[in-house]
């Protein structure tokens, strides 16, 4: 890991409504750094310098590996989308696609930055892949794995093997936790949405301490421009879009295809009425009635924007919507592959990520997230009415039982 060091003439540490502390610019009021993650504050000649991590390097790889399993999940959609109905009905085409896709992340990951210490915690694991009847999906991947890592041309010069593919897909076993660093990854995020043709997300986070430090989501049917003048008819609208993020550095967007980055930020909504709110496109994933009766306590006016996957949060960072909203049935966990990189786009362009009850998310706990009822996120200024809103919702909801 390496160190940047800064200085400041005059810097002030902030609370915010979500207890994190964080190192203030006095002079422009402009958020340096969270406190954790500064190692050393020295003052001398009224100038202050702080030492604080940099993932510049983990953030290249980040962005390298999830670029190239978006690739991958391309190749996979456009020959499925291609396929007749009845071969659109086999589910094996998002089995190849989650599993290469988690093949190339590792091996990109460990080939960069090297695999001595190196912990995965994603989705897949290559369990069903190692009984017989695997045999020929694995078969797929492993061909589908070394075409990709040789389109790249860095990658590919000697072909990996059954049993390093198996290997790389078995790196991602990690329980993750509070100490070190951690890999978290969702290597199709949105499966239902890829196979329909929809939005699906490669999602990256880097856990450092139990704090998510990098976060890249490769959102490869995702329109450059943004959703609110999205035509669904034109089939010339130029989709692919890579959004990362580094802690205390904000969040930027650029194509898949590898355009200059662009800087973006959450909306700077305050009214409620004007806002659009986004949620789970399947209502297995999330209750569409509560968000209804949150949006209409909240007085939005818009109907809902229903897209799969960790796409919403890149959506809101660049202020597609206002709100994302996520209540899943009673029962269901969340995973910690399912939020860790959006939560920190989101975050660093300047949005609010909690849980119903307004804590902030915590992903030292292990492969899942321990929440009170959902997610929800939204901006600064919205988050208090939004919170209210859930907090009548849920009250509401709980005495019609
Ligand atoms: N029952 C239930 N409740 C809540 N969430 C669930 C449920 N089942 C699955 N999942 C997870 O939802 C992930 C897909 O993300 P979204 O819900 O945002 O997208 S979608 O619109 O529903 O496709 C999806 O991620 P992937 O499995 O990676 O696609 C799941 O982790
Ligand atoms: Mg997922
Ligand atoms: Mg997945
Ligand atoms: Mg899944």
């Amino acid at each position: 890991m390496e160190m940047a060091t800064f200085s400041v003439s005059s810097a002030t540490i902030i609370k915010d409504s979500l207890s994190r502390t964080s190192l203030l610019s006095t002079k422009n009021r402009k958020p340096l750094l969270p406190l954790s993650l500064c190692l050393t504050l020295k003052a001398s000649n009224s100038t202050l310098t702080v030492a604080s991590m940099s993932y510049d390097k983990q953030l290249a790889a980040a962005k390298n590996a999830a670029s190239l399993a978006a690739r991958l999940c391309q190749k996979v959609q456009k020959v499925l989308l291609q396929a007749d109905v009845q071969s659109k009905s086999d589910k094996s085409p998002v089995t190849v696609a989650d599993y290469g896709s988690q093949a190339v992340v590792s091996v990109v990951l460990q080939k960069e930055l090297g695999s001595a210490s190196f912990s995965l915690v994603a989705e897949e694991d290559s369990g069903d892949l190692r009984k017989k009847e695997g045999k020929e999906t694995l078969r797929r991947i492993i061909e589908l794995v070394n075409e990709t890592l040789a389109s790249d041309g860095t990658y590919g010069n000697a072909p990996l093997f059954e049993e390093d593919v198996l290997a790389a897909i078995d790196s991602g076993r990690s329980e993750g936790g509070p100490s070190g660093q951690h890999w978290v990854l969702d290597p199709i995020d949105g499966t239902k949405g890829f196979l329909r043709g929809d939005q699906y997300a490669i999602a990256l986070g880097l856990l450092d301490e139990g704090k998510v430090v990098l976060g890249v989501l490769a959102c490869p049917n995702l329109p450059l421009a943004s959703l609110a003048s999205h035509n669904p008819q034109d089939d010339q609208e130029k989709v692919g879009c890579l959004f990362y993020a580094q802690v205390g550095s904000g969040t930027y967007m650029q194509s898949l295809d590898g355009s200059a980055p662009i800087k973006v930020h959450v909306t700077d909504l305050d009214n409620p009425e004007e806002a659009s709110f986004f949620e789970s496109f399947e209502a297995a994933h999330s209750l569409h009635d509560l968000s209804s009766l949150i949006a209409k306590k909240l007085g939005v006016r818009a109907p809902p924007v229903r897209i799969d996957s960790q796409a919403k949060y890149g959506a809101l960072s660049r202020g597609d919507g206002a709100i994302y909203l996520r209540f899943p049935h009673k029962g269901y966990r969340e995973k910690i592959w399912d939020h860790a990189a959006g939560y920190l786009v989101v975050a660093e362009a300047g949005g609010v990520v909690s849980d119903a009850a307004g804590n902030p998310l915590d992903f030292s706990k292990g492969r899942y997230l321990d929440l009170h009822e959902g997610i929800i996120v939204t901006n600064q200024k919205l988050m208090p009415a939004l919170l209210k809103a859930v907090k009548d919702s849920l009250n509401e909801k709980a005495s019609s039982l």
